[in-house]
This record gives structure tokens, C-alpha cells and sequence, in this order.
């Protein structure tokens, strides 16, 4: 389908907007009143500047306040609106936005209403202008589609239309289901805005955290669904009031939008078809985006870090008290892998490579993933048609080249194939002895990532849209200097895990790693045991520094669990951490961070547990914390 976003949904100047939504891909725009406001210059040269990109402008909005007013408001209400008519014609917009009346002032008169939009509509046919009435969800009177119809069918002229927008419908908690008996062709503009539900007024949610459709918690697929249903087949549009778009930049926002439409047509792509409307299944073929599915991801096939030859050392020594082997040399290059059960690690410090620059950006740390799927060029063809950059990096002779794309974070993911025999390993030396000892640590749990504020809503979008992986429930976790959100994506499987952590204060653990990092990264990887009594002692063995929980917690743990005087003795012996759901349970123990970037965790699942310990993040949050304090005491004294 045609989409296009309306100006708002973006920060910046007018010219600055229309060429991140142009960069982004879409056809075309609808243009807020603000922003021609604001406009320094002639409104014919928005008009060209446009063409001159590509897009078209669709809409103008919002007129107010227009219906159901007094016969005096309504003669001002005229006038006002011939001059917006001329604006339109500069601007070249062939359809102004007319939300319901939110005034005070509003006669209980449908048909009042209707005969003050006919007016209007005649004097837009003069113009060949057309109007579109759109009900906004805190409407002093009209404040559903239906209602909206009412008006618009007793009108009956065809200068004017209905404006449908997801926000306003699915906002409310009415039923909407006749919404899909519409006449598609009355339908002049649908306008799309998914929201999370935080219990707050329509105004105040649609106002300040209205997000892309996939971003939060309203079936916009099954409202495109139904749209479809109408025969409506005109432009799809965002148009989204958020704090957080408002501050983000332009270029970001608006490939985040886009990707966020073609995710929702691929989704409303997938809802079941009535079977009387064979003809909405034909134009779901033709107008409904449709990339190679997501694929199988197996686990993951190897993490990259990045280093230089300083932290190369201390980096393999972390990895050697963990358990881990170093298990070979790469042919032709400066990287060593090391393993252990499932789980390999490669260690990059080859001069200009990608894992170089990465190193200059961000110090140590997690410059690759590696995800083994079913088909990983399918993988490729499906990260591509959602946006994501392909990656190629530079392989020697006889040396595997493996698909891989740039993250939404700007570091590489690679898609490796379970069914090809040519793997990864076979570009180093392998040790058969070193590869073949016994693990305490099986396979990687999870791989948690910080991000800046403002990204997580687009990372998670990112992971579902490219890897298919779904989103599980919010947390909110204390950290003692601010407050953190995190959301987790996953597979069905679970053998893919990423919680996305995000904090709006700058002195969380999670925001420290953001600007230690220079940017988004990971910031802690959990490595699986299937003994975690027997890990944390092979650990400390070797010399590994686990972070030291207070005494106090398990005094708590022990009344909100009832666990037994020895259990609890050995959990507080060796530092971990305990969490219980149902039958489920989660132990869990961390090393302290690796150069203040990124730490290693160890955790045991029992009994199908399927969280992350949240309860414990804030002791874990506050234990790090101390644990700067203390280093910062030592480096003053
Ligand atoms: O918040 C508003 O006033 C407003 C204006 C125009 C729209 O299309 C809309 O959905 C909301
Ligand atoms: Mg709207």
C-alpha cells in the first residue's frame, strides 16, 4: 500500500522532516499546520521541495473545532476555512483533516453538524479540495468512526469522506467490529498509531506515548485487517504524538517507521481471511508487504569481542577463570577462539577490520553475534527487505564468507547455517583435545544489552521485524541512582534470548554502560550451568572475582521462600542470587565487570523458569554500584 507519516510524528524543521521520511522510503505526506507555521519561506517551495523528493502531499491538518457551533461561529469558521483552502492550493494538498469539536460550546445536533460539513464541503469542491472528518477519541460529542459515519452519510456529498485513525478507535474500549462493513470508497484517509495501555485519559496517552504500530499494546493488525475488509486500498499513514520521537533524530525515527509499516502489513498479511472475501484475500496478495518469513534460530553460533593487544591478555584471562579453552588461531588472522560446551567465544584484535574500528568507537567489548538459523540467507534477504544494512567483511583465501547485516546498534549479526557441513570453525586451527574437554558451562542463557533512552522501543521492533523474535512483558527495575525499563525479545524457542535494558537517569548501571560504551552494547552475557554450586567453586578456583551480595538479602530470601538453613548457606557461601516462580526456579551469580564495560553471568534454570531474576536486579544494580564506589575509594586513598 501507499504509505506515508504525518509531519509530527518527526523532530526537526519542516525540510529536515521531509527528507528523513523521503530517505526512509515513503510516497508521501501529511502536513501539520505547526510546521508551515514554522516555515521560514514561501509555502509554493515546500510544495516543490517535495516533488523534488519524491513524496507527495496527501493531507493537510488538523482544521478544529468546525461542526456543530453556532450559525455566527459558523460564518467565522468559513472564513477561517477559506483561508486554509487557499494554503492547500499553494501547498498542493487535495485533502484537509477536520477532527471532531473538542470545544465547549457544541450543539446535541447531528444534523446541525452535517449541514455546517455540506457547507464546507461545497466550498472545497470549488477548490477541488476534498475534506475528511475524523473523530478524535475526547470529541465533546463525536467520538467514534461509527458516530463520524453517521454525520458523513447524512452529509452525502462527495467532497467528503471519512478519516479513520487506529489511536482514536482502539483507544476506546467500545466494541469496533462493524468497522469492516464501511463502504471502502467513503473512506478518503486511514491514519495508524499503536500505544501501549498505561491507563491514562485517550488525550494524555495520544498526546505524549503514542508509538508505531508494533510498539505497544493495540491490534492495529486487526484494525488494517479490517480496513482492508472495506475495500479500502488508498494511503496508509503514521501519525504519532510522542515525547520521545519528538527529541529523537529525524533520520532514525523515520526508518523506524517505516519498518514499522511494512512489519504491520506483513502481519495483517498473516490474519486469518473470512472466506466470503475472496477478494480481500487477492488484495492482501498484491498490497501487503511480503518478506521471506523469520527465521529458525537455533541458539547462538559464537559472540565476537573486540579488543586490542592491551586487553587482549586480561580479556583471555577472564575468559580462562570462566572455564573456557582457547581452542584455536584463526588462518589469517590476529582472532583466537575459545569454547566450551556450545558456547564459543571469538576474540578479535586484527588491525583494520571492522572489529577494529569498532574497538576505537567502544573500547572491549561484544562487537558480533552469531545466530545459527535454518536458512541463513533467507535470514539475509529477510533483515534486508526490512532495511537492516547488509555487512560483508573482508575473508581471505579459502575462508568462509558468512552472511551477516549491521544491528540497529551498529554492530554485526551473522547468520550462520545449521544444514552447510562448512562452518565457522574451519577458519581456524582447532585443538581437537582442547575442544573435546568436559564443561561446567553449557550454552549462552542470554544477552542483555544497554541501550540510550528513546531506543528501546525501536530495537525491539528492529529484533521482531528482522529475527522474528516477540517481545515479552515490561519490567521496571530500581537501580539505586534512577530507574531502568527493560523488555526482553526472544524466540519461541527460547533459544534465543536478549533483554533490552534502558535508563532515563545518567547514573544507573544501565546508562554508565551506554556512555562508557559510546553508544548502544552489550553489557552482560549469562553463560547456562546445569550446576552452579559446582561452577562457583571451578570458578573461584581459578581465580574468578564473583560481585559480593550483602548478607541481608538472604536473610529476605529466605522469608519470602522458606528455603532451607543449608541451601540458603550455600547460596549466600557462593553469591547467588535466587529466584522462584511456580515449580520454576533461578539461581544466579555474576563477575565483576571487565573494565567497567561488561560483565559475565552464570545462571541455572530448574523446572522450566522462564524470566531473568528481575526481583534480584536491584541487589545486583546496587552491588555494582558499590563495587565502583569501593574501586573509586582505593584509587583516592
Ligand atoms: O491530538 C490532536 O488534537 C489530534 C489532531 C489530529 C489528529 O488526526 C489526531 O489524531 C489527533
Ligand atoms: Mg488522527
Amino acid at each position: 500500500m501507499r504509505k506515508s507519516i504525518a509531519t509530527v510524528s518527526l523532530s526537526g524543521r519542516l525540510i529536515e522532516k521531509l527528507e528523513a521520511i523521503a530517505a526512509a522510503g515513503f510516497d508521501g505526506v501529511e502536513i501539520f499546520e505547526n510546521d508551515l507555521l514554522f516555515h521560514d519561506g514561501p509555502v509554493r517551495d515546500v510544495r516543490r521541495y517535495a516533488a523534488d523528493l519524491g513524496l507527495t502531499i496527501d493531507l493537510f491538518q488538523p482544521f478544529r473545532d468546525f461542526e456543530g457551533v453556532s450559525d455566527e461561529q459558523h460564518k467565522r469558521n468559513l472564513v477561517r476555512a477559506e483561508r486554509k483552502f487557499d494554503l492547500m492550493g499553494e501547498l498542493g494538498a487535495p485533502l484537509m483533516l477536520v477532527c471532531s469539536n473538542v470545544g465547549t460550546d457544541v450543539a446535541d445536533d447531528d444534523g446541525r453538524a452535517a449541514a455546517q460539513l455540506f457547507e464546507l464541503a461545497e466550498r472545497a469542491a470549488r477548490h477541488q479540495l476534498k475534506i475528511g472528518y475524523e473523530a478524535l477519541s475526547w470529541g465533546t460529542r463525536v467520538r467514534t468512526f461509527d458516530h463520524a459515519w453517521r454525520i458523513v452519510e447524512t452529509v452525502n456529498h462527495p467532497h467528503i469522506g471519512l478519516i479513520l485513525d487506529s489511536f482514536h478507535t482502539l483507544a476506546l474500549p467500545d466494541d469496533w467490529s462493524s468497522l469492516r462493513n464501511l463502504p471502502g470508497q467513503r473512506i478518503f484517509f486511514v491514519q495508524l498509531a499503536d500505544a501501549p495501555r498505561l491507563g491514562m485519559t485517550p488525550l494524555t496517552l495520544s498526546r505524549h506515548f503514542r508509538s508505531f504500530p508494533g510498539q505497544g499494546d493495540l491490534d492495529v493488525p486487526g484494525f488494517l485487517q479490517a480496513v482492508l475488509a472495506t475495500g479500502y486500498s488508498g494511503t496508509i499513514s503514521l501519525e504519532i504524538f510522542s515525547d520521545e520521537t519528538r527529541s529523537a533524530p529525524p533520520r532514525l525515527t523515520a526508518e523506524d517507521a517505516f519498518r514499522s509499516l511494512r512489519f504491520l502489513e506483513e502481519q495483517a498479511r498473516k490474519q486469518p481471511v473470512r472466506q466470503e472475501n475472496a477478494s480481500e484475500a487477492r488484495r492482501r496478495r498484491v498490497e501487503l508487504f511480503d518478506p521471506p518469513p523469520p527465521p529458525v534460530i537455533s541458539g547462538v553460533r559464537f559472540v565476537e569481542f573486540a579488543v586490542d593487544q592491551r586487553s587482549e591478555r586480561p580479556f583471555a584471562a577472564l575468559l580462562e577463570q570462566l572455564g573456557f579453552r582457547h581452542l584455536g588461531r584463526h588462518r589469517s588472522k590476529e582472532v583466537s577462539l575459545f569454547g566450551q560446551g556450545d558456547i564459543r567465544i571469538v576474540v578479535n584484535r586484527e588491525p583494520d577490520s571492522f572489529a577494529a574500528s569498532y574497538f576505537l568507537v567502544h573500547g572491549p567489548s561484544v562487537c558480533a553475534l552469531a545466530l545459527e538459523t535454518d536458512d541463513a540467507l533467507a535470514a539475509l534477504g529477510r533483515a534486508e527487505a526490512y532495511g537492516a544494512a547488509r555487512f560483508d567483511g573482508r575473508v581471505g583465501p579459502n575462508e568462509l564468507a558468512i552472511p551477516a547485516i549491521r544491528s540497529d546498534a551498529g554492530s554485526v549479526i551473522y547468520f550462520t547455517d545449521r544444514e552447510i557441513a562448512a562452518d565457522f570453525e574451519t577458519d581456524f586451527e582447532i585443538d581437537p583435545d582442547a575442544a573435546a574437554l568436559p564443561a561446567l558451562l553449557t550454552r549462552i542463557d542470554h544477552i542483555a544489552q544497554a541501550l540510550p533512552d528513546g531506543q528501546l522501543d525501536p530495537s525491539v521492533l528492529f529484533y521482531r521485524a528482522v529475527l522474528g523474535l516477540e517481545p515479552e512483558a515490561p519490567v521496571v527495575l530500581a537501580d539505586p541512582y534512577g530507574l531502568v525499563r527493560s523488555k526482553a525479545v526472544s524466540n519461541p524457542e527460547r533459544t534465543l534470548r536478549m533483554p533490552l535494558n534502558i535508563s532515563e537517569s545518567r547514573n544507573t548501571v544501565t546508562a554508565r554502560s551506554v556512555s562508557n560504551y559510546g553508544g548502544a552494547g552489550v553489557h552482560h552475557i549469562a553463560l547456562a550451568t546445569n550446576d552452579i554450586f559446582a561452577a562457583a567453586t571451578s570458578l573461584k578456583a581459578r581465580g574468578a572475582v564473583i560481585l559480593p551480595i550483602p548478607v541481608n538479602y538472604y536473610d529476605d530470601i529466605q522469608a519470602r521462600f522458606g528455603l532451607d538453613d543449608d541451601r540458603l548457606a550455600m547460596l549466600r557461601d557462593a553469591n547467588i542470587l535466587y529466584d522462584r516462580v511456580g515449580d520454576g526456579e533461578f539461581l544466579h551469580f555474576y563477575t565483576m565487570p571487565f573494565e567497567d564495560r561488561f560483565y559475565f553471568e552464570i545462571v541455572q534454570r530448574i523446572g522450566g523458569y522462564d524470566s531473568y531474576g528481575a526481583p534480584n536486579a536491584p541487589v545486583r544494580m546496587a552491588a555494582l554500584a558499590a563495587g565502583r564506589m569501593s574501586a573509586r575509594d582505593l584509587a583516592e586513598l
